[in-house]
């Protein structure tokens, strides 16, 4: 089970593609699938009015359906397709009514729409992928609708509509990267101990939860580990902070160096870590928390020409033992980690201390490890 790996960092983003949570996008769905439907009306009475039903024709229909996505869009599962559903017909939509022979030299000014509405529902990656053909498109539509036009202004009309066009990308572009990166910062910040860099206790028991839904889903075992060191405060009150600081740091690293990629180590706050390995039988847990624990008391820090050690104690709960509750796994584990500083410290503990009436019958089980 050695592995140099480091575990899976534990960042996560947002279960959202854009600057908007995916409930504010649907809202923002929502609403462009109302607005949209019913601005439609109004042009499909002047179409009927300048003579073109079967134009006004398509612009009920397009109304209907727009009033139907407004209705299922509130609830439907497939949020992504829907806005799909809602962005290429509308840039396609822009792009016709740019060609049109009747088209107002005005209509070009919705390929500028396009970066901030496909941006704003699709974030970066694939509002760019959606927007930037149709932008294209739409540019080379105004080029050909141009044509008809005194040569020096056209040149001039389209370049208005290019560099625009381009600034609102590039802006849009740039804006969404910036907040992108903040965001992706404040996340760090709020699921990193600043002191060690790994998960906090927050964070380590999000990631609890979710292996405990996974490994259910999967019938995978997964085990909870929790580690205190011993005697840290002797380590602050002969060393000083600091060097209890750094020797923290070394803990973090000795363990994530232990430890697969798919595990998760963190700190639980003081002196106190937790770790989460997954798909691993109760027999080999114990194997492995007692190579850490040997690994840890071999770690030494050199601080000001001194070298300092410590032990740590561990209590493991088991999935296939203990069962699936993410609160009486880490009590489990916390009591049997208890029972190991009670009984020596420097140990690993992976069962309940017997009863009186179990000590009557069955001998003493061996402890592991020495006292320091
Ligand atoms: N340097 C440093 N010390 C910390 C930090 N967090 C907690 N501690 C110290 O860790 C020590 C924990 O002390 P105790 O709770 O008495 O535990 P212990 O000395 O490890 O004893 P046992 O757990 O019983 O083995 C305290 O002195 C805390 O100040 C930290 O971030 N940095």
């Amino acid at each position: 089970m050695t592995s140099s790996h480091q575990p899976t960092p534990p960042f996560q983003t947002p279960d959202t593609r854009s600057g908007l949570s995916n409930r504010h996008r649907r809202v923002l769905a929502r609403w462009l699938y109302a607005v949209t439907g019913v601005s439609l009306i109004p042009f499909a009475v002047l179409q009927i009015v300048s003579g073109h039903v079967i134009l006004a024709g398509a612009e009920l229909v397009a109304s209907v359906l727009l009033f139907t996505g407004y209705l299922r869009v509130a609830r439907s599962p497939h949020l992504q397709r829907w806005i799909y559903g809602y962005l290429i017909p509308l840039f396609i939509f822009f792009n016709v009514i740019i060609i049109v022979p009747e088209a107002s030299i005005s209509a070009s000014v919705w390929v500028l729409m396009m970066p901030v509405l496909s941006y704003l529902l699709l974030g970066k990656r694939e509002g760019m992928i959606l927007c930037l053909p149709f932008m294209v498109a739409g540019s080379i539509g105004y080029l050909y609708f141009l044509e008809n036009i005194d040569s020096a202004r056209s040149v001039i009309d389209f370049l208005n509509l290019v560099v625009g066009g381009t600034l609102m990308l590039l802006f849009i572009h740039v804006y969404e990267q910036r907040r992108e990166e903040a965001e992706q910062r404040l996340i760090n910040l709020a699921q990193t101990d600043s002191l060690t860099g790994l998960a906090n206790r927050n964070r380590f028991q999000e990631l609890l939860a979710r292996t405990i839904a996974e490994s259910q889903r999967s019938n995978s075992p997964y085990a909870l580990v929790v580690l205190d060191l011993d005697r840290f405060k002797q380590v602050n009150d002969t060393f000083g902070h600091e060097a209890g600081d750094r020797l923290l740091k070394l803990v973090g690293q000795t363990l994530i160096e232990r430890l697969r990629g798919t595990d998760t180590v963190g700190r639980l706050g003081g002196e106190e870590f937790g770790l989460l390995l997954r798909d691993v039988s109760c027999d080999d847990t114990t194997q492995l928390i007692e190579q850490v624990r040997e690994r840890i008391a071999d770690t030494q820090l050199r601080y000001r020409g001194q070298d300092i050690s410590v032990t740590a104690s561990f209590g493991i709960a088991h999935s296939s033992r203990d069962g699936h509750q993410a609160d009486a796994l880490f009590r489990t584990a916390d009591r049997r980690l208890y029972q190991g500083k009670r009984g020596g410290r420097n140990v690993v503990e992976s069962h309940d201390e017997p009863s009186n009436d179990e000590l009557t019958t069955t001998p003493p089980r061996t402890r592991k490890g020495t006292d320091v």
